[in-house]
């Protein structure tokens, strides 16, 4: 039987472990803050901030939100993040990606104070997960590897192969899995739109990732038998549905699931993880300015 991964069940286990962590701080008098920082009106940016808002007033976060004029100049957004790293009730932000054409988004994560970072993508983060001394985890590799973890699948000598490369998720994934640490050991193979042969790559593979944004890539004839599946897709596709589109992985699930030992569904896998990560990092983030020793999970 294939075990399919329920990213919802096990990011409600890591809000609830949170949940401790946040009464140290409230006992100690601080209350973590996250701020979301959103420039123009992408939808589904929108339904991702609407749903980490609900998030963090499940646990006990205190949540901002700015939203910032998708036509106004790029220093309209570099002001708002100079607020935030002023702010001293946000302990942590993200400027949801991606940002308008005119505006780098480079330059965006330059700006942001690399303490208040929670998505992890200053270079300085950057820098110091590659060295082996990660301060914020980027959000969906650290929901990737919870997950592994969660279904007791360890990655100590495996072969991952991990399909896109990303600065979100398959370059941080990478390192962090190579890293020689309880939750990395693993041997990793990065493929992208420029491999040759994909399908011998994944074929090989004890673990898939699949992180290409490409609806259904990976299917089950790219598999040999009991691979372990994480999608990491969340790709709006048109269809004929209430809300006019649908939800649809980099995996095409039924094949896949054929084929798969264990594999994370779209919705309910990879996305739910990369939200309860990110709550993660806000109370880390906290714990550090405020000088508390927090647990977590
Ligand atoms: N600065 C920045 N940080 C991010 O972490 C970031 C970003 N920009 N831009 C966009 C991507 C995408 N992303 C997702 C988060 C949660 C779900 C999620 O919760 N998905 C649910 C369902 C969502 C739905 O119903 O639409 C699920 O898969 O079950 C998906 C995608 C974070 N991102």
């Amino acid at each position: 039987m294939t075990e399919i991964i329920d990213g919802n069940a096990v990011a409600s286990d890591i809000r609830d472990e949170l949940t401790d962590a946040i009464e140290t701080l409230a006992d100690a008098g601080s209350r973590p803050g996250l701020a979301t920082v959103l420039m123009g009106d992408d939808p589904a940016s929108q339904t991702y901030v609407n749903m980490k808002q609900r998030d963090c007033e499940e646990v006990g976060i205190e949540s901002h939100h700015v939203d910032v004029d998708g036509d106004a100049p790029p220093e309209k957004l570099f002001d708002t993040i100079a607020n935030l790293n002023e702010n001293d009730d946000v302990h942590g932000y993200i400027v949801q990606a991606p940002v308008p054409d005119h505006v780098d988004y480079r330059d965006v994560i330059r700006r942001v104070d690399p303490i208040k970072d929670v998505d992890g993508f200053h270079p300085e983060n950057v820098g110091r997960l590659v060295a082996g001394d990660a301060r914020f985890r980027p959000c969906t590799p650290h929901g990737v590897q919870k997950l592994l973890e969660s279904a007791e699948i360890d990655t100590e000598g495996k072969d991952v192969t991990i399909v896109g490369r990303s600065d979100i998720v398959g370059k941080p994934l990478a390192n962090l899995l190579i890293q020689k640490a309880e939750d990395g050991n693993a041997t990793v193979t990065v493929c992208h739109s420029r491999t040759d042969d994909l399908a011998a790559k994944t074929r090989s593979a004890d673990i898939v990732v699949a992180a290409a944004g490409v609806p259904e890539l990976i299917d089950g004839s790219m598999l040999e038998d009991g691979t372990v599946v994480i999608d990491v897709g969340v790709n709006r596709v048109d269809a004929d549905t209430d809300k006019g589109y649908e939800l649809v992985g980099d995996v095409e699930f039924e094949s896949a699931k054929a084929k798969a030992s264990a594999i994370t569904p779209v919705p309910g896998g990879v996305g739910p993880m990369t939200r309860a990560m990110l709550l993660y990092n806000t109370v880390k983030a906290a714990g550090l300015q405020e000088g508390i020793d927090v647990d977590l999970p």
